[in-house]
This record gives structure tokens, sequence and C-alpha cells, in this order.
């Protein structure tokens, strides 16, 4: 099973609640929600740095994180060490994160991405992996 972890404020807890009940149908995944638990007004940075901290420490393989742009979330994720945080709008982008990137996070904006590409662009970021090669050499120049 992969270890996931999922985080969200309350601008993406809608879209954060659709994805795990798309990660439980696609089976295969351990996945630790740290929240938010409702849609109540909360500060993203908490949860960026959490789903991180998780994601670093190898408590988790990957992880998932949703805010309302997937931008603040994003930021605040990657200010951890080893955290590469993409946001991703599209299933392109998504398999480039992970192919060129290796990126360990995936970013959504639940007031951006519609539910059905959400549910894509999860599907083709779990499955792609990193390609190495060149890609290895520019990833480790990002420290
Ligand atoms: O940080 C964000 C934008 O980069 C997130 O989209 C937040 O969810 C958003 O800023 C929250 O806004 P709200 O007006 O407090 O709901």
């Amino acid at each position: 099973m992969t270890k996931l972890v999922l985080a969200a404020d309350h601008g993406g807890f809608e879209l954060k609640e659709i994805i795990k009940k798309f990660l439980a149908e696609l089976g295969g995944y351990a996945v630790k929600d740290i929240g938010a638990y409702s849609a109540e007004s909360v500060d993203y940075p908490e949860y960026g740095h959490k789903a991180a901290a998780a994601v670093a420490s190898g408590q988790a393989e990957r992880g998932i994180i949703f805010c309302g742009t997937g931008i603040g979330i994003s930021i605040a994720a990657n200010k951890t060490a080893g955290i590469r945080a993409a946001n991703c709008v599209s299933e392109y982008m998504a398999e480039m994160s992970r192919s060129h990137n290796d990126a360990n996070i995936l970013a959504l904006g639940g007031r951006i991405v519609e539910p059905e590409l959400a549910k894509k662009i999860v599907k083709i970021w779990l499955d792609t992996p990193f390609a190495g090669g060149r890609h290895e050499r520019r990833v480790k120049q990002i420290g």
C-alpha cells in the first residue's frame, strides 16, 4: 500500500473529500487525512506545513494538498526541505511534475479544478514514475 497524506484548508475541503473517496475506490493506498475536517475557515499554511512534514519525515510517501487555488498551500509546503509540491491544473502538468520534477506533493485548487478533472490529475500523478536521467541532475540542483 502506498502511504498518502491528504490535507486541505476550507477552500479545498470539499475536493479533498471527493479525492479521498476516489482513492478508496482505486484501492492500494493507505490514506491519512490530517484535516481540515470541515469547511469552516482555517489557515492553509498550517495544513501545508503538516503535510510537508509527513512526507519529509517518511510517514507518508507522497501527499495531496488542497486550498482554494492550490497556490497558498503549495507555497507553504515548499518551505520544507526535500518537498517538491506541484500545483497542477491539467493532466499534462501532473504527468510532467512526476516524470521531470519528481514532485512528492500534488496541490489542487478546490475553486479551480472540477472534480472529474481533479480525479484524472490525481490518477496520472500517482501512476507516473520519475524519469531520472537528465532530470535527476536538475532535481538535485533544486536542493
Ligand atoms: O491561499 C490561497 C490562495 O493562494 C487559498 O486559495 C485559500 O484557500 C484562500 O486564500 C482562502 O480564502 P478565503 O477568502 O479566506 O476563503
